[in-house]
Protein backbone atom coordinates (compact mmCIF):
# COMPACT_ATOMS: atom_id res chain seq x y z
CA UNK A 1 0.00 0.00 0.00
CA UNK A 2 1.33 3.24 -0.80
CA UNK A 3 1.06 6.09 1.45
CA UNK A 4 0.40 8.54 -1.11
CA UNK A 5 -2.54 7.00 -2.65
CA UNK A 6 -3.55 4.70 0.16
CA UNK A 7 -6.65 2.40 -0.73
CA UNK A 8 -8.48 0.72 1.56
CA UNK A 9 -11.26 -2.51 0.75
CA UNK A 10 -13.71 -3.53 2.87
CA UNK A 11 -15.15 -6.83 3.24
CA UNK A 12 -18.96 -6.63 3.32
CA UNK A 13 -21.86 -8.82 3.49
CA UNK A 14 -24.33 -8.56 0.72
CA UNK A 15 -27.44 -7.72 3.00
CA UNK A 16 -28.91 -4.09 2.68
CA UNK A 17 -28.13 -3.24 5.92
CA UNK A 18 -24.32 -4.77 5.95
CA UNK A 19 -23.18 -2.75 2.39
CA UNK A 20 -25.56 0.12 4.28
CA UNK A 21 -22.60 0.02 7.21
CA UNK A 22 -20.10 -0.54 4.86
CA UNK A 23 -21.16 2.89 2.48
CA UNK A 24 -21.10 4.48 5.78
CA UNK A 25 -17.96 3.76 6.74
CA UNK A 26 -16.62 4.41 2.86
CA UNK A 27 -18.03 7.79 3.01
CA UNK A 28 -16.58 8.65 6.51
CA UNK A 29 -13.20 7.45 5.48
CA UNK A 30 -13.30 9.61 2.34
CA UNK A 31 -14.82 12.71 4.43
CA UNK A 32 -11.44 12.84 6.89
CA UNK A 33 -9.01 11.73 4.17
CA UNK A 34 -9.02 13.42 1.08
CA UNK A 35 -6.62 11.25 -1.31
CA UNK A 36 -7.82 8.12 -0.12
CA UNK A 37 -9.60 5.39 -1.62
CA UNK A 38 -12.23 3.15 -0.62
CA UNK A 39 -13.36 -0.21 -1.88
CA UNK A 40 -16.50 -2.50 -1.07
CA UNK A 41 -15.45 -6.24 -1.48
CA UNK A 42 -19.12 -7.63 -1.24
CA UNK A 43 -19.36 -11.74 0.04
CA UNK A 44 -21.47 -13.93 1.06
CA UNK A 45 -21.28 -16.25 4.50
CA UNK A 46 -22.89 -19.42 6.24
CA UNK A 47 -25.34 -17.23 7.93
CA UNK A 48 -26.46 -15.94 4.61
CA UNK A 49 -26.87 -19.20 3.24
CA UNK A 50 -28.48 -21.61 5.89
CA UNK A 51 -31.94 -19.40 5.69
CA UNK A 52 -34.48 -22.05 6.50
CA UNK A 53 -32.77 -23.31 10.30
CA UNK A 54 -33.56 -21.48 13.39
CA UNK A 55 -29.92 -20.68 13.87
CA UNK A 56 -29.94 -21.27 17.53
CA UNK A 57 -30.21 -24.96 15.75
CA UNK A 58 -27.45 -24.72 13.65
CA UNK A 59 -25.35 -22.82 16.87
CA UNK A 60 -21.75 -21.77 16.02
CA UNK A 61 -20.39 -18.64 16.87
CA UNK A 62 -19.51 -16.18 14.02
CA UNK A 63 -21.71 -17.55 11.16
CA UNK A 64 -21.80 -14.47 9.58
CA UNK A 65 -18.60 -13.30 10.00
CA UNK A 66 -15.85 -16.24 9.12
CA UNK A 67 -15.67 -15.42 5.10
CA UNK A 68 -14.68 -11.96 5.94
CA UNK A 69 -11.99 -12.44 8.40
CA UNK A 70 -10.46 -15.18 5.91
CA UNK A 71 -10.78 -12.67 3.46
CA UNK A 72 -8.49 -10.02 5.24
CA UNK A 73 -6.09 -12.51 6.68
CA UNK A 74 -5.35 -13.54 3.23
CA UNK A 75 -5.35 -10.02 2.02
CA UNK A 76 -8.34 -9.41 -0.34
CA UNK A 77 -9.31 -7.30 1.77
CA UNK A 78 -8.24 -4.61 4.53
CA UNK A 79 -11.14 -4.35 6.94
CA UNK A 80 -14.63 -5.81 8.12
CA UNK A 81 -17.52 -3.53 9.40
CA UNK A 82 -19.74 -5.61 11.17
CA UNK A 83 -23.10 -4.96 13.18
CA UNK A 84 -21.69 -5.24 16.77
CA UNK A 85 -24.31 -7.39 18.17
CA UNK A 86 -23.47 -9.69 15.15
CA UNK A 87 -19.64 -10.18 16.04
CA UNK A 88 -18.38 -13.09 18.09
CA UNK A 89 -16.67 -12.07 21.65
CA UNK A 90 -13.46 -13.01 20.64
CA UNK A 91 -10.88 -12.63 17.76
CA UNK A 92 -9.04 -15.12 15.73
CA UNK A 93 -5.14 -14.67 16.10
CA UNK A 94 -4.06 -11.42 13.78
CA UNK A 95 -6.95 -9.92 13.80
CA UNK A 96 -8.73 -7.45 16.12
CA UNK A 97 -11.54 -5.06 16.68
CA UNK A 98 -10.06 -1.33 16.34
CA UNK A 99 -12.76 0.97 15.88
CA UNK A 100 -16.40 1.38 17.42
CA UNK A 101 -18.73 4.41 15.60
CA UNK A 102 -21.35 6.30 17.23
CA UNK A 103 -24.36 4.11 18.15
CA UNK A 104 -27.41 4.46 16.56
CA UNK A 105 -30.67 3.62 18.41
CA UNK A 106 -30.26 0.80 20.49
CA UNK A 107 -33.93 -0.07 20.94
CA UNK A 108 -36.02 -3.03 19.76
CA UNK A 109 -38.73 -2.09 17.28
CA UNK A 110 -42.35 -2.96 17.50
CA UNK A 111 -43.38 -3.14 13.75
CA UNK A 112 -47.09 -4.09 13.00
CA UNK A 113 -49.54 -2.60 10.24
CA UNK A 114 -52.61 -3.26 12.60
CA UNK A 115 -51.72 -2.45 15.97
CA UNK A 116 -49.82 0.30 17.87
CA UNK A 117 -47.35 -1.31 20.29
CA UNK A 118 -47.15 -4.49 22.52
CA UNK A 119 -49.82 -3.83 24.79
CA UNK A 120 -52.27 -2.96 21.85
CA UNK A 121 -51.57 -6.77 20.88
CA UNK A 122 -54.88 -8.85 21.31
CA UNK A 123 -54.54 -12.19 23.44
CA UNK A 124 -52.53 -14.90 21.56
CA UNK A 125 -51.25 -12.52 18.76
CA UNK A 126 -48.39 -14.19 16.53
CA UNK A 127 -45.28 -12.06 17.00
CA UNK A 128 -42.05 -13.11 14.80
CA UNK A 129 -38.41 -13.15 16.00
CA UNK A 130 -35.96 -15.74 15.80
CA UNK A 131 -34.26 -13.23 19.09
CA UNK A 132 -34.25 -15.77 22.35
CA UNK A 133 -33.54 -12.63 23.80
CA UNK A 134 -36.65 -11.01 22.34
CA UNK A 135 -38.73 -14.15 22.90
CA UNK A 136 -38.06 -14.67 26.65
CA UNK A 137 -39.16 -11.01 27.98
CA UNK A 138 -42.41 -10.99 25.09
CA UNK A 139 -42.73 -14.04 27.25
CA UNK A 140 -42.76 -12.89 30.44
CA UNK A 141 -44.60 -9.98 29.53
CA UNK A 142 -47.22 -11.44 27.50
CA UNK A 143 -47.48 -15.08 28.32
CA UNK A 144 -50.47 -15.29 25.74
CA UNK A 145 -48.53 -13.85 22.99
CA UNK A 146 -47.67 -17.16 20.10
CA UNK A 147 -43.88 -16.47 19.45
CA UNK A 148 -42.96 -17.84 15.82
CA UNK A 149 -39.64 -18.01 13.78
CA UNK A 150 -38.30 -15.34 11.33
CA UNK A 151 -35.15 -15.37 9.77
CA UNK A 152 -33.77 -13.59 6.71
CA UNK A 153 -32.97 -10.10 6.56
CA UNK A 154 -34.55 -6.90 7.44
CA UNK A 155 -36.47 -6.79 3.64
CA UNK A 156 -37.53 -10.70 4.34
CA UNK A 157 -38.74 -9.93 7.57
CA UNK A 158 -40.98 -7.28 6.12
CA UNK A 159 -42.32 -9.15 3.38
CA UNK A 160 -43.24 -12.09 5.41
CA UNK A 161 -45.26 -9.69 8.09
CA UNK A 162 -46.59 -7.65 4.71
CA UNK A 163 -47.89 -11.40 3.72
CA UNK A 164 -49.71 -11.97 6.75
CA UNK A 165 -48.03 -14.47 8.36
CA UNK A 166 -47.13 -12.64 11.75
CA UNK A 167 -49.69 -9.86 13.58
CA UNK A 168 -46.04 -7.98 14.31
CA UNK A 169 -42.90 -8.38 14.04
CA UNK A 170 -39.59 -7.50 16.31
CA UNK A 171 -36.90 -5.48 14.70
CA UNK A 172 -33.77 -3.93 15.80
CA UNK A 173 -34.63 -0.01 15.66
CA UNK A 174 -31.15 0.66 14.27
CA UNK A 175 -31.84 -1.27 11.09
CA UNK A 176 -34.70 0.34 10.08
CA UNK A 177 -33.51 4.02 10.55
CA UNK A 178 -30.47 2.82 8.27
CA UNK A 179 -32.42 1.43 5.28
CA UNK A 180 -34.73 4.90 6.07
CA UNK A 181 -37.62 2.80 6.61
CA UNK A 182 -38.81 4.88 9.95
CA UNK A 183 -41.99 4.65 9.15
CA UNK A 184 -42.50 1.24 9.74
CA UNK A 185 -41.86 1.88 13.25
CA UNK A 186 -45.25 1.69 15.07
CA UNK A 187 -43.74 1.78 18.27
CA UNK A 188 -39.78 2.02 19.63
CA UNK A 189 -40.13 -0.72 23.10
CA UNK A 190 -38.06 0.89 26.38
CA UNK A 191 -35.32 -0.53 26.69
CA UNK A 192 -36.87 -1.66 30.53
CA UNK A 193 -39.40 -3.45 28.59
CA UNK A 194 -37.45 -5.19 26.02
CA UNK A 195 -33.78 -4.87 27.08
CA UNK A 196 -31.57 -4.87 23.98
CA UNK A 197 -28.49 -7.11 22.71
CA UNK A 198 -25.23 -6.53 23.57
CA UNK A 199 -23.78 -4.09 20.64
CA UNK A 200 -27.27 -2.98 19.17
CA UNK A 201 -27.02 -0.26 17.13
CA UNK A 202 -23.16 0.00 17.00
CA UNK A 203 -20.67 -0.79 14.06
CA UNK A 204 -17.49 -1.84 14.50
CA UNK A 205 -14.99 -2.07 12.65
CA UNK A 206 -11.86 -5.15 12.06
CA UNK A 207 -8.58 -5.16 10.90
CA UNK A 208 -5.16 -6.99 10.63
CA UNK A 209 -3.85 -6.22 13.96
CA UNK A 210 -0.10 -5.32 12.12
CA UNK A 211 -1.87 -2.88 9.80
CA UNK A 212 -1.07 0.20 11.33
CA UNK A 213 -1.54 2.27 8.24
CA UNK A 214 -5.23 1.22 8.13
CA UNK A 215 -5.33 1.89 11.93
CA UNK A 216 -4.02 5.44 11.37
CA UNK A 217 -6.79 5.73 8.88
CA UNK A 218 -9.55 4.53 10.92
CA UNK A 219 -8.80 6.94 13.87
CA UNK A 220 -11.14 9.47 13.17
CA UNK A 221 -14.51 7.20 13.32
CA UNK A 222 -13.60 5.90 16.80
CA UNK A 223 -16.21 7.15 19.51
CA UNK A 224 -15.70 6.93 22.39
CA UNK A 225 -18.57 6.60 24.43
CA UNK A 226 -20.34 4.06 22.34
CA UNK A 227 -16.80 2.08 23.00
CA UNK A 228 -17.12 1.82 26.85
CA UNK A 229 -20.74 1.27 26.45
CA UNK A 230 -20.01 -1.74 24.21
CA UNK A 231 -17.23 -2.81 25.61
CA UNK A 232 -19.09 -3.46 28.82
CA UNK A 233 -21.94 -5.15 27.49
CA UNK A 234 -19.01 -7.30 25.43
CA UNK A 235 -17.62 -8.18 28.44
CA UNK A 236 -20.42 -9.04 30.10
CA UNK A 237 -21.55 -11.58 27.21
CA UNK A 238 -17.91 -13.26 27.37
CA UNK A 239 -18.30 -14.00 30.40
CA UNK A 240 -21.82 -16.09 30.29
CA UNK A 241 -19.77 -17.59 27.19
CA UNK A 242 -23.05 -16.01 25.07
CA UNK A 243 -22.49 -16.23 21.15
CA UNK A 244 -24.94 -14.21 19.17
CA UNK A 245 -28.28 -16.71 19.81
CA UNK A 246 -28.68 -16.31 23.59
CA UNK A 247 -31.37 -15.33 25.73
CA UNK A 248 -29.54 -12.31 26.98
CA UNK A 249 -29.87 -8.58 27.10
CA UNK A 250 -26.78 -6.42 27.99
CA UNK A 251 -27.65 -2.73 27.75
CA UNK A 252 -25.21 0.28 28.92
CA UNK A 253 -25.40 3.89 29.29
CA UNK A 254 -23.13 6.61 30.03
CA UNK A 255 -23.47 9.90 31.79
CA UNK A 256 -20.56 11.96 32.41
CA UNK A 257 -18.04 9.59 33.79
CA UNK A 258 -20.55 7.00 34.89
CA UNK A 259 -21.33 3.66 33.49
CA UNK A 260 -24.42 1.65 33.97
CA UNK A 261 -24.89 -1.56 32.42
CA UNK A 262 -27.88 -3.61 32.76
CA UNK A 263 -28.23 -7.57 31.68
CA UNK A 264 -30.89 -9.96 31.74
CA UNK A 265 -31.15 -13.64 31.06
CA UNK A 266 -34.17 -15.26 30.55
CA UNK A 267 -35.47 -19.11 30.19
CA UNK A 268 -37.01 -19.25 26.94
CA UNK A 269 -40.79 -19.89 27.70
CA UNK A 270 -40.00 -16.34 30.24
CA UNK A 271 -40.85 -18.15 33.44
CA UNK A 272 -37.48 -16.68 34.39
CA UNK A 273 -36.26 -13.50 34.02
CA UNK A 274 -32.86 -13.13 35.97
CA UNK A 275 -31.93 -8.95 35.62
CA UNK A 276 -28.89 -7.11 37.51
CA UNK A 277 -28.22 -2.97 37.04
CA UNK A 278 -24.73 -1.89 38.42
CA UNK A 279 -22.92 1.08 38.08
CA UNK A 280 -19.15 2.74 37.98
CA UNK A 281 -16.80 4.80 36.63
CA UNK A 282 -16.50 3.84 32.62
CA UNK A 283 -12.97 3.36 32.80
CA UNK A 284 -13.80 -0.08 34.70
CA UNK A 285 -16.26 -1.04 31.80
CA UNK A 286 -15.13 -4.15 31.47
CA UNK A 287 -15.04 -5.12 34.79
CA UNK A 288 -18.32 -4.07 35.69
CA UNK A 289 -19.25 -6.35 32.39
CA UNK A 290 -17.89 -9.26 34.40
CA UNK A 291 -19.30 -7.89 37.66
CA UNK A 292 -23.08 -8.55 36.51
CA UNK A 293 -22.14 -11.86 34.51
CA UNK A 294 -21.20 -12.50 38.13
CA UNK A 295 -24.11 -11.58 39.50
CA UNK A 296 -26.51 -13.23 37.10
CA UNK A 297 -24.56 -16.30 37.28
CA UNK A 298 -24.69 -16.74 41.20
CA UNK A 299 -28.47 -16.35 40.32
CA UNK A 300 -28.36 -19.33 38.10
CA UNK A 301 -28.04 -17.62 34.54
CA UNK A 302 -25.91 -21.11 34.09
CA UNK A 303 -28.56 -23.25 34.23
CA UNK A 304 -30.95 -21.26 32.07
CA UNK A 305 -27.76 -20.93 29.74
CA UNK A 306 -27.04 -25.12 29.78
CA UNK A 307 -30.64 -25.93 28.86
CA UNK A 308 -30.63 -23.35 25.70
CA UNK A 309 -27.38 -24.55 24.52
CA UNK A 310 -28.37 -28.50 24.88
CA UNK A 311 -31.80 -27.87 22.80
N1 LIG B 1 -29.27 -10.20 13.99
C1 LIG B 1 -29.39 -9.47 12.76
C2 LIG B 1 -29.11 -8.02 12.93
N2 LIG B 1 -27.87 -7.55 13.19
C3 LIG B 1 -27.94 -6.20 13.35
C4 LIG B 1 -29.25 -5.80 13.17
C5 LIG B 1 -29.77 -4.44 13.28
C6 LIG B 1 -28.85 -3.30 13.41
C7 LIG B 1 -27.92 -3.30 14.60
O1 LIG B 1 -28.22 -3.82 15.69
O2 LIG B 1 -26.85 -2.72 14.45
C8 LIG B 1 -30.00 -6.94 12.87
C9 LIG B 1 -31.44 -7.02 12.55
C10 LIG B 1 -32.34 -7.06 13.74
O3 LIG B 1 -31.99 -7.56 14.81
O4 LIG B 1 -33.49 -6.62 13.58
Amino acid sequence: MSQDNPIIRIATRKSALALWQAEFVKAELEKHHANLTVELVPMSTQGDKILDTPLAKIGGKGLFVKELEVAMMEGRADIAVHSMKDVPVEFPDGLELHTICEREDPRDAFVSNNFKSLADLPQGAIVGTSSLRRQCQLKAARPDLEIRDLRGNVNTRLAKLDAGEYDAIILAAAGLIRLEMPERIADFIAAEDSLPANGQGAVGIECRSDDETTKTLLAPLEHTETRYRVLAERAMNRKLQGGCQVPIGAFATVEGETLTLRGLVGALDGSVILQHTLAGNVANAEQIGEQVADNLLSQGADKILAEVYGN
